[in-house]
């Protein structure tokens, strides 16, 4: 078969819904295929950084390949910044590159699109995937897809494939199973039998939860995991939202001096915290007035689990997870979630919009109707979205790059079909919202909720005296129907309240409410956040 139909078929079978692009003549050929084949769905979108994002959102709600086709060059390199995103926040998203023929370069000129050589583009992606591979050899390229690939799932990280467009059609044969990457049972077994003794010989032991649990679809397992373990269990930021149905669910979020006081402390004083898939990083871990102590914890993520100074590598978190259970007995242990109540009970007045009025909208509406997946982009409406009752939270907690929301609440619509509640600051919209007006031709319906505070909010907080802080008011509203969607701008939380409720009864057409907010306002976590950096990282007088 072609090489292009090979590689369609290999993504699909690993589980990819789609792919998510934008074509270039490096790209023609191979979106040709992929429009005539049909063996994956293309959805073309209206700017690359939208397409790497959509293609992440993709991954993350289905814990499974997101797909994302560019053209080499202006197309490749436009896409940097939300693959390097998905690196480091283990989004295993594949992304399919065109690339001028092989023998192109051989002119001595120049070709257009490239950057220093035609190789450049390869180096920059070895610095934000796992694993790569250029397909110009048809004996090769089945077996190099497969390792790519495998890779992708294995460690959960973007890949990069390289596709010359003179490769397109040549005949290959099927792509195999991803090669096996060795495990050592003895080496598992060790490591779940140091972790247990570690938890049992501390005194205040925690289990930590984070998104590779998520990643490796391994949620049910790990719940019944800390259901054995019989051990208080917290999420980090990108863990929020984990294991809340379990027997025994989390006690809260861990958010340092950002979050309740109870969980920090249980935390930060552990002399056993076991962290299972956590990615260790500053807004992750938020800003903590103490340092976790690592010698006294436990790691377990990318592969490996370290125990204070030494470390078991090629430790895959599924074959830890299931030699934990198998050495615990079956415990019908059951829990509360502690966690503060989400804040519900919105007062429809024609008082102004605080960010903690959008968490009680959206959460009253939940109490009828059922929580909602929720794609979240940065800025206070992410701070607010810890408030908010979710089915699932997408979110850029640990990059920290704006963008994201509305281009990944439509991937994962596209993949899924579950309707997205998508929220973002006005920023943030400036930059990818404007691929709402592909929802009428991909056939999505979000809900928008805008946290209009014509400012970059978050950077006024640490920098009050800059005016650049300050942005026009763009009246996004007003631009929705143009789009082929509907759009209401409210000042009030009553309008809030009724916008909401409306966006919810419509269906086929994107929704869009733009929530003014006063500058200066700030969610609840924002400004503890806010406070407790500032605390953290300006010295104590005295
Ligand atoms: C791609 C990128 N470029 C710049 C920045 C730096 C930044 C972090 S937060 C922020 C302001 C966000 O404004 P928005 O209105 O969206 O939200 P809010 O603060 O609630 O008002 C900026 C510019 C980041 N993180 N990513
Ligand atoms: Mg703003």
């Amino acid at each position: 078969m072609r090489l292009a139909e090979a590689l369609l078929h290999a993504l699909k079978e690993r589980g990819a819904g789609a792919v998510f692009g934008i074509p270039g003549d490096f790209a023609l050929p191979f979106f040709k295929v992929m429009e005539e084949t049909r063996i994956l769905p293309l959805h073309t979108l209206s700017h690359e950084p939208a397409v790497g994002f959509a293609a992440d959102g993709a991954a993350r709600i289905g814990s499974t390949l997101g797909v994302a086709a560019v053209t080499y060059g202006a197309g490749a390199l436009n896409m940097v910044n939300p693959i390097a995103a998905a690196f480091v926040e283990k989004s295993p998203v594949v992304v399919v590159s065109g690339a001028p023929g092989r023998h192109e370069g051989a002119s001595g000129l120049m070709i257009h699109h490239q950057g220093k050589t035609l190789d450049s583009q390869f180096r920059i992606y070895q610095e934000i995937t796992c694993a790569q591979a250029r397909l110009d050899d048809p004996a090769t390229a089945p077996a190099e897809i497969a390792r790519v690939l495998g890779a992708c799932k294995a460690w959960s990280q973007p890949v990069y494939l390289e596709l010359p467009r003179d490769m397109v059609s040549a005949e290959v044969s099927a792509v195999g199973a991803d090669p096996v990457l060795a495990v050592d049972d003895a080496a598992v077994a060790a490591a779940a039998e140091e972790v247990l003794a570690r938890l049992k010989a501390a005194k205040a032991p925690v289990l930590m939860v984070c998104a590779e649990v998520r990643r490796h679809g391994l949620e049910s397992k790990v719940a019944e995991l800390a259901q054995r373990l019989g051990v208080p269990v917290v999420t980090t930021f990108m863990g929020r939202g984990l294991l809340s149905a379990a027997p025994t669910p989390p006690l809260g979020t861990y958010l340092g001096v950002a979050g309740d006081p109870e969980i920090t402390r249980l935390v930060e004083e552990s002399d056993g915290l076991f962290m299972l898939g956590a990615i260790l990083c500053d807004t992750n871990f938020s800003i903590s007035k103490e340092k976790i102590d690592m010698r006294r914890s436990i790691h377990a993520a990318d592969r490996r689990v370290t125990l204070g100074y030494h470390s078991y590598a090629d430790i895959p978190l599924d074959r830890l997870v299931d030699a934990l259970l198998a050495r615990l007995p079956v415990s019908t242990r059951t829990g509360t979630n502690r966690g503060q109540e989400a804040p519900t009970g919105l007062n429809p007045d024609d008082g102004p919009i605080h960010p903690m009025d959008i968490a009680r909208a959206v959460n009253d509406l939940a109490r009828m109707s059922g929580p909602m997946p929720i794609a979240s982009d940065i800025g206070d409406c992410l701070f607010t979205a810890m408030d908010m009752l979710d089915d699932g939270l997408m979110a850029p907690g640990v990059y920290a790059g704006m963008g994201f929301g509305v281009p990944a609440g439509m991937g994962a619509q596209a993949v899924t079909g579950r309707r997205m509640l998508i929220v973002v600051g006005d920023g943030a919209f400036q930059m990818t919202g404007w691929e709402l007006g592909n929802c009428r031709k991909l056939g999505l319906d979000p809900i928008v909720v805008v946290f209009n505070n014509t400012s970059w909010e978050m950077l006024r907080t640490f920098q009050p005296e800059s005016g650049f802080n300050d942005l026009d008011d763009w009246r996004f509203a007003e631009m929705a129907a143009a789009m082929g969607g509907d759009g209401v701008r409210v000042t009030t939380r009553g309008a809030l309240r009724d916008a909401l409720a409306k966006a919810h009864a419509t269906r086929g057409r994107f929704q869009l409410i733009e929530a003014m907010i006063p500058r200066g306002v700030l969610s609840d976590t924002l400004a503890r956040f806010v406070a407790g950096t500032k605390r953290t990282h300006t010295p104590q007088p005295g």
